[in-house]
């Protein structure tokens, strides 16, 4: 049964197509890579999950409902910028990453205890309890990621979206990442959707690969019509195709 739900999205700045029938089925639990040119969109199909933006067209449905407009539990968003708090521990960190998703902001009394250890819980899951009082700038770029995932975790989101976030780790830091996000999903059972610019990243940690890019092509005006889904390969089989767009109606059908 479908989970996340993106029925026939189209989506505009002003006048300019971003996006263009963009329609997919995702199974909660599934691990969801996607891949495609520069400023395609990727980044923006994103944003339309988390639903910091709403679609010119079409609809978007989680769990059978519209995604929630303010910041929700469900979802957590890691970018590859870290997003921690440099005046704040470790531990601190976690627990801001609940609370700020919160309408009020902040725990208070017993619910700060309470935070606090379900911030102590996530950080023995990330593998950083032994660092919880430290400030991020002692960390290593790959433990400063980790926690930036710890954060996104700290609520106990259904979706992870994860817009390219090992870009700027080094290829060492990068393969014990995939590691750890392998091993999270296995505990956590997350549907997780993953912005990479690297195909075998994709193909390694994805059930499916997404591919975006513009079934039409203007070369006097490159900004003319918007890119979808073209491709959406089983990455467990071998990368055959589940799904590939056709042709005249640039509508993904089965392969
Ligand atoms: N808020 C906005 N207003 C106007 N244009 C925007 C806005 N956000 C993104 N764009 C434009 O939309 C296009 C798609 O951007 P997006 O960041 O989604 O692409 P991307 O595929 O994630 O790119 P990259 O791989 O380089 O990160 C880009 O040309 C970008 O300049």
């Amino acid at each position: 049964m479908s989970f996340v739900t993106v029925d026939n999205v189209f989506q505009s700045y002003g006048t300019r197509p971003i996006l263009e029938r963009v329609s997919v089925e995702v199974k909660e639990g599934e691990f969801i890579s996607i891949v495609g040119a520069s400023g395609c969109g990727k980044s923006t199909f994103l944003r339309l999950l988390l639903a910091q933006e709403t679609p010119s067209r079409g609809e978007i449905r989680v769990a059978g409902q519209p995604p929630a407009r303010e910041p929700g539990l469900d979802r957590g968003v890691v970018f590859q910028k870290y997003s921690v708090f440099p005046h704040m521990t470790v531990r601190e960190n976690v627990v801001a990453g609940e609370s700020l998703r919160r309408p009020w902001g902040r725990f208070f009394g017993k619910e700060k205890v309470e935070a606090r250890k379900r911030a102590d819980e996530t950080l023995a899951r990330i593998g950083l309890d032994h660092v919880a009082d430290a400030y991020p700038a002692t960390l290593s770029g790959g433990m400063q990621q980790r926690l930036a995932i710890g954060q996104a975790l700290a609520a106990r989101p259904r979706i992870l979206l994860l817009d390219e976030p090992f870009g700027a780790l080094d290829p060492g830091t990068r393969l014990s990442m995939h590691d750890f996000l392998q091993d999270l999903r296995r505990d956590t059972g997350m549907t997780v959707f993953m912005v990479t610019h690297d195909l075998s990243e994709g193909f390694k940690l994805g059930d499916r690969v997404l591919v975006f890019d513009k079934p039409r092509w203007d070369p006097h005006d490159p900004n003319a019509y918007g890119a979808t889904i073209t491709y959406d390969f089983d990455a467990r089989n071998g990368g055959i195709p589940y799904q590939t767009i056709e042709e005249d109606t640039h509508v993904l059908r089965p392969a």
